[in-house]
């Protein structure tokens, strides 16, 4: 996938505030098999000086120290920042790094709703700058590579609307799909939740166990809807639940949602493999057969497996990822790698780790 890459192509430096959680320890991961990008600088809210390798012994021959964020000083050190910090923290250091110079690809979801009150009202906190909302480029690459090339600042699409919007969107932007009809039903392994301990995550709450959660509430709805509502301005809302299963990764996104006019199976299979025939990450399975989290796990591919029966006129559409890699960190690669003029394959060509 990388054959295109110079030997002379000279190394983009990158920094990764949040290098300390989930989302920023998997940019570490990738990128150290990236041929153009190598991270140049680490960064923690922390006071205490630390290296990664203190909090994450499996990078014991690494001796990063962990920096101080300081928005001036990584604009002239790195010529990229990930972002990959709890929501609210983006909406103020995000416009410091954009104003310091820096290209940013930021992972939380302070930046990917549009509408104004929106933020307030899913997220329960204050926006960030307008102009910075306005600004940002919703990175959803299948779909929106174009709007990404001519950005400097992105906005990570979230994990639950990776894999639901790329199940759904062949469908609604062919108008195929009867309104507020859509209904689906999530399920995300524990790595989601990121890194701090909470009741939820205790090893005896989730373990051999599942758990519905933020029923009806939770803030992906929004971004789902802000998005589907690009292609078809008519589908109305959708009902989104997601669950906690005892898994570290994956996310596997089911969805139901009644069509228009009666179809085929084999009409149905033909509006995916087109969407998608020029995707590299984006796999459509053939009908009859239905992906697993596992068969995408430390991947950045998307798998979807896809169904139209003729009894209640619905199709079913099941589409899985990794959360931390399609859905966060691969993903954020992939928006960096067109930023930075490359293709957005580079560096994330490797397979699935099965079983
Ligand atoms: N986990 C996932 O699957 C996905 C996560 N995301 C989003 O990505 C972002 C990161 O998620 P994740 O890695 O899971 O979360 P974690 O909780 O695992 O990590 C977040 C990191 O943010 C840093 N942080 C906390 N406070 C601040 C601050 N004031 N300033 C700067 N950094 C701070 C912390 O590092 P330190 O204390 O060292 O500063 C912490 O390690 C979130 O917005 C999340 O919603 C999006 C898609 C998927
Ligand atoms: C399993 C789990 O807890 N997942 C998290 C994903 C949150 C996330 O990624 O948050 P933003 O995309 O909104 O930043 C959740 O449901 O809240």
């Amino acid at each position: 996938m990388d054959s295109e890459i110079q030997e002379n192509q000279k190394k983009v430096k990158v920094g990764i505030v949040g290098a300390t959680g989930y989302g920023g320890v998997e940019l570490i991961r990738l990128l150290e098999g990236h041929p153009v990008f190598q991270v140049e600088a680490v960064y923690s809210s922390s006071k205490e000086q630390k290296e990664v390798r203190e909090e994450y012994p499996h990078l014991a021959h690494y001796n990063w120290l962990l920096e101080k964020i300081d928005p001036e000083e990584m604009a002239k050190s790195v010529d990229l920042v990930f972002t990959a910090t709890p929501s609210g923290i983006s909406t103020t250091l995000v416009p410091q790094l954009i104003e310091a110079g820096s290209r940013v690809v930021d992972l939380s979801g302070d930046f990917r709703l549009k509408e104004e009150g929106m933020y307030e009202k899913w997220y329960g906190k204050t926006p960030g700058p307008k102009k910075y909302i306005d600004e940002a480029t919703y990175g959803l690459v299948e779909w929106f590579s174009e709007e990404v090339k001519e950005s400097t600042f992105i906005s990570n699409p979230g994990c639950y609307p990776t894999a639901t919007l790329l199940g759904l969107i062949p469908v609604v932007k062919e108008r195929m799909i009867q309104p507020h009809s859509i209904i689906i039903d999530a399920k995300s392994g524990l790595s989601g939740a990121g890194r701090s301990l909470s009741r939820t995550a205790h090893y005896a709450e989730i373990n051999e166990n599942m758990k519905i959660y933020k029923v009806n509430k939770h803030q992906h709805i929004p971004e789902i809807e802000q998005t589907l509502h690009r292609f078809d301005d008519n589908i109305g809302h959708v009902t989104f639940n997601p669950h906690l299963v005892p898994m570290t990764r994956g996310i596997m996104s089911t969805i139901y949602a009644t069509v228009k006019d009666a179809m085929t199976c084999e009409e149905l299979y033909e509006v995916y493999k087109k969407a998608y025939e020029r995707s590299t990450f984006v796999r459509v399975r053939p009908l009859g057969e239905f992906p697993a989290t596992k068969e995408v796990s430390g991947s950045n591919y998307c798998d979807i497996g896809i169904d139209y029966d003729e009894r209640t006129n619905r199709v079913t559409i099941v589409s899985v990822i990794d959360n931390l890699v399609k859905g966060a960190a691969g993903q954020a690669i992939e928006n960096a790698n067109i930023l930075m003029g490359l293709k957005a394959e580079t560096g994330l060509g490797f397979l699935p780790m099965y079983p």
